[in-house]
């Protein structure tokens, strides 16, 4: 079986093992079990017709005395790029709103407040290709691009915070970059989030494009909870997922493009480790499927030259502050997964952990800053 053809670790889980076993893997595997969330039959129904996997989790924290819960719901969508890579470019743009489109109107149907679509949606992960031409055409400005004003039209629809993270064009400075813009359920752009490491790793040749961000650790008050967004490879940054969480963030949205023979095993790790570091929530999004592109590229790795990066795996899910997460969306199909949190799961763990409070970063700060010295000489003891 290739790699683009296996559906998914929990379904072959679940094929395999007998009950009392699967269950048992499960709590070792994913932490304490999310419930299945029951999603209106038109949802179900309408994601049927549509082609795309549907499904709904719920994360449980304790009723409180003194606080109501903080329940709302967050919508991750994945999906194939819909027309192939040389079509032209506004057709490509146009065929990939109106799948997220229907994607979000399904996302509607499920009442999920705050919905983010995956690391660069409107194109093909055309960076490996290192030519400027075409790709560079699908950059466009976050204030006042097509795609943002597409954007506001949902959010305005269907009431919904949408993180809509595109290849950005900065007029102004002759800049592009890799942002994601974060539409305010009113319709009115909240502000943007710019890619802050850039991965310079075998196709990943996303340097030639666009600058390491300027956006700092941007935190968004939206009127469903405190949101951030760290881009795809900034995942495998601590301090990042850290300073988005020092800076108030209850949710860090992970959109993402990674392709299984560079990052698989990682995946499940990093944004969950992210959420337990940081009493946080944290959802990974990733592309799916195989984009091909016409000319032949190397990233002087040694392989031969190729046309496609290899398969994006999906697989988003998310993670709570407890340690447990969600299963994962299919590796192969498009998806949207509901997750209704109820942030008041965020305190209740920092109380039991209390990993901010034990954290001495006053210490670090100092042992960092000295660490990033030029003259730092590392502190070994030798017989
Ligand atoms: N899009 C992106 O930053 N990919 C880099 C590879 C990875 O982080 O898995």
């Amino acid at each position: 079986m290739s790699a683009c053809e296996f559906e998914s670790l929990e379904k072959s889980l679940e094929s395999h093992l007998p009950e009392a076993e699967l269950a048992e893997v499960k709590r070792i595997l994913f932490g304490k079990e999310t419930t299945n969330l029951d999603l209106p039959t038109c949802a179900v129904e309408a994601a049927s017709e549509r082609d795309f996997e549907l499904r709904g989790y719920r994360f449980e924290a304790t009723q409180e005395q003194l606080r109501p819960p903080r329940r709302i719901r967050v919508g991750l969508v994945q999906h194939r790029i819909v027309l192939p890579t040389d079509a032209p470019i506004l057709d490509q743009i146009n065929a990939m709103h109106s799948r997220i489109g229907e994607i979000v109107e399904v996302a509607a149907m499920c009442g999920v407040n705050i919905v983010c679509f995956q690391e660069t949606w409107t194109m093909p992960f055309a960076f490996c290709t290192r030519e400027k031409e075409p790709w560079t055409e699908f950059a466009e400005s976050a204030e006042e691009g097509n795609t943002t004003r597409f954007c506001q039209e949902l959010a305005k629809k269907y009431n919904m915070v949408i993180v809509s993270p595109i290849l950005e064009r900065d007029e102004m400075h002759s800049t592009l970059w890799n942002t994601a813009v974060v539409i305010s359920n009113s319709g009115n752009v909240l502000g943007k989030s710019r890619k802050h490491h850039i991965p310079r790793i075998g196709d990943f040749n996303e340097s030639t494009y666009y600058m390491e961000g300027d956006t700092g650790h941007t935190v968004f008050q939206t009127q469903f909870g405190k949101i951030a967004v760290n881009i795809c490879y900034g995942r495998h940054h601590p301090l990042n997922w850290f300073m988005y969480s020092m800076n108030g963030a209850e949710i860090i949205f992970n959109p993402s493009a990674t392709v299984g023979a560079l990052s698989e095993p990682m995946w499940p790790i990093e944004a969950r480790n992210a959420a337990i570091a940081n009493h946080c929530f944290t959802c990974a999004i990733n592309r799916v499927g195989t984009e091909h592109f016409k000319s032949e590229f190397t990233s002087g790795d040694g392989k031969k030259a190729h046309h496609d990066f290899g398969h994006f795996y999906g697989s988003s899910y998310v993670a709570g502050p407890d340690g447990s997460r969600t299963p994962g969306l299919s590796r192969t199909r498009d998806g949207l997964l509901v997750v209704e949190m109820d942030l008041n799961l965020n305190r209740q763990i920092s109380d039991k952990w209390s990993f901010k409070m034990t954290g001495r970063y006053t210490e670090y700060a100092e042992e960092l800053t000295k660490a990033t010295r030029h003259d730092f000489k590392p502190k070994i003891v030798k017989e």
